[in-house]
Parts: structure tokens; C-alpha cells; sequence
């Protein structure tokens, strides 16, 4: 990729428009059909940023013709009742989608949790099984946020076969399976955590980087290849993502808003992923 003077913006505002759009006809189909696709969001504790995700998922698939559910559960919830919890809402035929809003207090054993969402249901990606079929290549649903990451690089099509693909990062919901969808896509992946040394050669390297780190404005301009694909996955509080936007996008290729980039795609895979859910709950019955 050539550098251009300014880059190509990656809009995830109008991206997620049109994603939605789509996903709204399925849902009105499935409607007519007695069926409203429905969202469950487990949302422990009162984080109040994580509040505001949960709101804003419940709005989006109440837009899109779309039921969802909170679930709430206070801060001092015990792995087993969460546990009872989940397994109320995979007996429940009137949830298609489960969500549980990561991360989870501290007493809480997140992998008991999230494995024990049924498959069919794991609209998030989250269970051992999705993330094994996300790494080899077949999920039904692999994570909401890498799926959006590859939803922009296809859009924008921005190639991946032969590139080399850098993310920051290696969290269960993110950066780990994002580095599996690009492997899956023929790029060459390294991927980076808080023990790697000499971060910024490994960056300097990237065709795309994939910031997921989880710390705000932390990907400086200065380790940016001119003309990589730069995506920010980053949610740090005041909407602030992982990358000095200001600074990589003076040397970038393309690039993604916080906000306006991967959130609003985030969003509008999980609506996809559950009405896809609930229509193959629906031709199971
Ligand atoms: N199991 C699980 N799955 C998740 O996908 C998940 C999660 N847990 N925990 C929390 C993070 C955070 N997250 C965001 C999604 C959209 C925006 C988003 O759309 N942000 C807007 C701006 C937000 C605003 O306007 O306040 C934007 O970037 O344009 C942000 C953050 C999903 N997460």
C-alpha cells in the first residue's frame, strides 16, 4: 500500500448502517413469522461504562426490530449463580442470543462462565467450541469485535493474503481470535502482549495493525509503517481508543475512528449473529 497523503478513513458509522439494514429485514421476516429474534445481556456488577455498552446493544436491536433482555446481577455474584443464570436462559426458547458483558468481577471464574453457554446461543464467540471453530475456520458466530475488524478490511477490501497483520494484544474476546480470522484470511500474523519485547519493530513491520490492548492512545505514530492499515479496537473511558489517532493516521493508509469505527460494527455483528442464531433455532423446531 502506497501512503496517500490522507488516509482512507475505515467508517464504521456507515458500515454498521448498512449492516443493520439487512439485519433488520431478516428480523422483520422472522417477525411475521411469530418469532422476534431476542438478545440475553448478563451485565455483573455496576461498572458504569459497561452499563453503557449493554444500553446501547439493548437500543440497537430494539432498532432493528429486535427484542433483548438485561439481565443484572450485583457485583457479589457467586460463579454458580451466574452459572444458574445461564442455564435458565439456554432453556428459555425465547432467547436466541446470549451475551455476557466481559470483563466479570474478580470472583467470578469468566471460562466456567462463558463455556457455559450453549453453542447454539454463543452469539459472541465466547465458549471453548467457538473460539476452536473460529480458529479453524468454520465458526458460526466468532466474536463480535474481530468480526467486525475483518467486516472493515473486507469492506475497505483491504487485502490480507501475504500481508502481515500485527495485533496488540491476546484476550479471549479479541485478540486472540482476531489473529485466527487473519490467519484464516492468508495473512501472516504476530501477534504482541504485554511480554513482548521491542513492540514497536514488530509494529513497524505491520501491513495492519490491530490495537487491543486496552490502553488509551497507546499505539504511536512513530511505529507505524507508512501506509499500514491501522484498526483501533481499543474502548478506553471518554471513548478514547489504543492508537494516537492523530499521529498514525499522518502516516497510515487507512484507518479507524474511535468512535465512529469498529464499536459501531461490533454492535451491528452481534444483532447479525443473533438473528442468525434465531433463525436457525427456528428451522430446528
Ligand atoms: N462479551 C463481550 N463482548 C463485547 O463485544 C464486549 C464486551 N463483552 N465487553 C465490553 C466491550 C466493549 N464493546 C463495545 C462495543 C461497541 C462500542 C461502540 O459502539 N462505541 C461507539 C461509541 C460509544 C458511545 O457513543 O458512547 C463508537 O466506537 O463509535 C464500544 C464498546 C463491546 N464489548
Amino acid at each position: 500500500m502506497n501512503k496517500n497523503e490522507t488516509p482512507t478513513i475505515l467508517d464504521g458509522t456507515a458500515l454498521a448502517a448498512e449492516l443493520r439494514q439487512r439485519v433488520q429485514e431478516r428480523a422483520e421476516a422472522l417477525a411475521s413469522t411469530g418469532t422476534v429474534p431476542t438478545l440475553a445481556t448478563i451485565l455483573v456488577g455496576d461498572d458504569p461504562a459497561s452499563a453503557t455498552y449493554v444500553r446501547m446493544k439493548a437500543n440497537a436491536c430494539r432498532k432493528a426490530a429486535m427484542a433483548s433482555r438485561i439481565v443484572r446481577l450485583d457485583a457479589q455474584t457467586t460463579t454458580e449463580e451466574l452459572l444458574a443464570c445461564i442455564a435458565q436462559l439456554n432453556r428459555d426458547p425465547q432467547v436466541h442470543g446470549i451475551l455476557l458483558q466481559h470483563p466479570v468481577p474478580p470472583q467470578i471464574d469468566e471460562r466456567r462462565a462463558f463455556d457455559a453457554i450453549a453453542p447454539l446461543k454463543d452469539v459472541d464467540g465466547v465458549t471453548t467450541l467457538g473460539f476452536g471453530q473460529t480458529a479453524f475456520g468454520f465458526a458460526r458466530y466468532p466474536s463480535c469485535t474481530p468480526a467486525a475488524i475483518m467486516a472493515l478490511l473486507e469492506h475497505y477490501r483491504i487485502d490480507l493474503r501475504g500481508r502481515h497483520a500485527v495485533v496488540i494484544g491476546r484476550s479471549p474476546i479479541l485478540g486472540k481470535p482476531a489473529a485466527m480470522l487473519l490467519l484464516e484470511r492468508n495473512a501472516t500474523v504476530t501477534v504482541c502482549h504485554s511480554h513482548t519485547s521491542e513492540l514497536e519493530r514488530h509494529v513497524g513491520m505491520a501491513d495492519i495493525v490491530v490495537a487491543a490492548v486496552g490502553r488509551p492512545r497507546f499505539v504511536q505514530g512513530s511505529w507505524i509503517k507508512p501506509g499500514a492499515a491501522v484498526l483501533d479496537a481499543g474502548y478506553n473511558p471518554g471513548n478514547v481508543g489504543d492508537v494516537d489517532y492523530a499521529a498514525c493516521a499522518a502516516r497510515a493508509g487507512a484507518i479507524t475512528p474511535v468512535p465512529g469505527g469498529v464499536g459501531p460494527v461490533t454492535i451491528a455483528k452481534l444483532l447479525e449473529h443473533t438473528v442468525a442464531a434465531a433463525e436457525a433455532q427456528v428451522a430446528e423446531t
